[in-house]
């Protein structure tokens, strides 16, 4: 297994908030964790990459990661872990770039800061890369501003870095509701296909059963901070077992008849 979590606890300030989480992800596997606002979704993934914010703590369990578990990490470990080898990818990635910077020398700068690459071989790399989650003019793009992009070239431009060390985990949250329903199809489709392409396992978090249905292997439903059901995506889609995942699926509006996790 790629990654195994067991028996994960997290708690803000004390307050109990994930309880037992047990999740396992093998090689290019799609796993969606599916919930209502504040089930704990984020606290999962975030404790999973070492980033809970100051308040949060792990209070309990185990997250193995190649075998080894990253919660006894040092903070060198942690940062050869992120960017490279496991990337996370943000409902308004646009939100994480600096506005007043060009997309071009951050992209560069992220890319030195985990490699021995020049900055021309960087730039060079980068735009490759853009133009595989499908950018257009990918030169103008590395000369632009991230509020000259619309929300969906910028959350490709996010993709685009995160998968740029081909991680063998991506974590991505919500990263599509910020955009309207065309475009995040697109961009799930190509984040897919890019993933699919260098194995790259994914967990992503949403709220829509939907783009869960249509992405993922495996599918983990919580509620309150815990997980009230979890399996094969397809099992769970045909017999929801508990009445919170039924009330989900209920609430999937039907698209011309039929309904768009069918
Ligand atoms: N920094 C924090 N300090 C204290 N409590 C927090 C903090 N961040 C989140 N929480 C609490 O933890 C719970 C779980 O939040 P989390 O963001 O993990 O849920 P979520 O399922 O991802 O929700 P959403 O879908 O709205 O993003 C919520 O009750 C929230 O209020």
């Amino acid at each position: 297994m790629l990654l195994e979590v067991s028996e994960l606890s997290v708690s803000y300030a004390e307050r109990a908030i994930v309880r037992d989480v047990n999740l396992s992800l093998a090689e290019g596997e799609v796993l969606a964790i599916v919930g209502e606002s504040g089930s704990g979704k984020t606290t999962v993934i975030r404790a999973i990459m070492g980033c809970l914010p100051h308040e949060g703590r792990v209070s309990g369990g185990r997250i193995l990661f190649e075998g080894k578990n990253l919660l006894e990490n040092t903070p060198d470990e942690w940062s050869r872990l992120c960017g490279t080898k496991a990337a996370m990818v943000f409902q308004d990635s646009g939100s994480m770039l600096d506005p007043i910077r060009r997309i071009g020398s951050q992209f560069i700068e992220y890319i030195c800061e985990h490699s021995p690459m020049t900055k021309r071989e960087a730039a060079r790399a980068a735009e490759d890369m853009l133009r595989k989650m499908h950018l257009p003019n990918p030169e103008n793009i590395m000369k632009g501003y991230p509020f000259e992009l619309s929300g969906g070239m910028r959350q490709r431009v996010g993709v685009a870095m995160a998968m740029f060390f081909t991680p063998r985990l991506l974590l991505a949250d919500e990263p599509t509701s910020a955009l309207d329903v065309t475009t995040q199809a697109q961009v799930v489709k190509e984040m897919m296909e890019i993933c699919q392409k260098d194995k790259t396992a994914i967990i992503i978090v949403t709220h829509n059963i939907g783009v869960a249905a249509y992405m993922s292997d495996k599918l983990v439903v919580m509620q309150e901070g815990r997980i009230v059901e979890s399996g094969e995506t397809d099992d769970i889609i045909a017999r929801p077992q508990s009445a919170y995942t039924k009330e989900l699926l209920d609430a999937v509006p039907q698209v011309g008849g039929e309904r768009y996790v069918g």
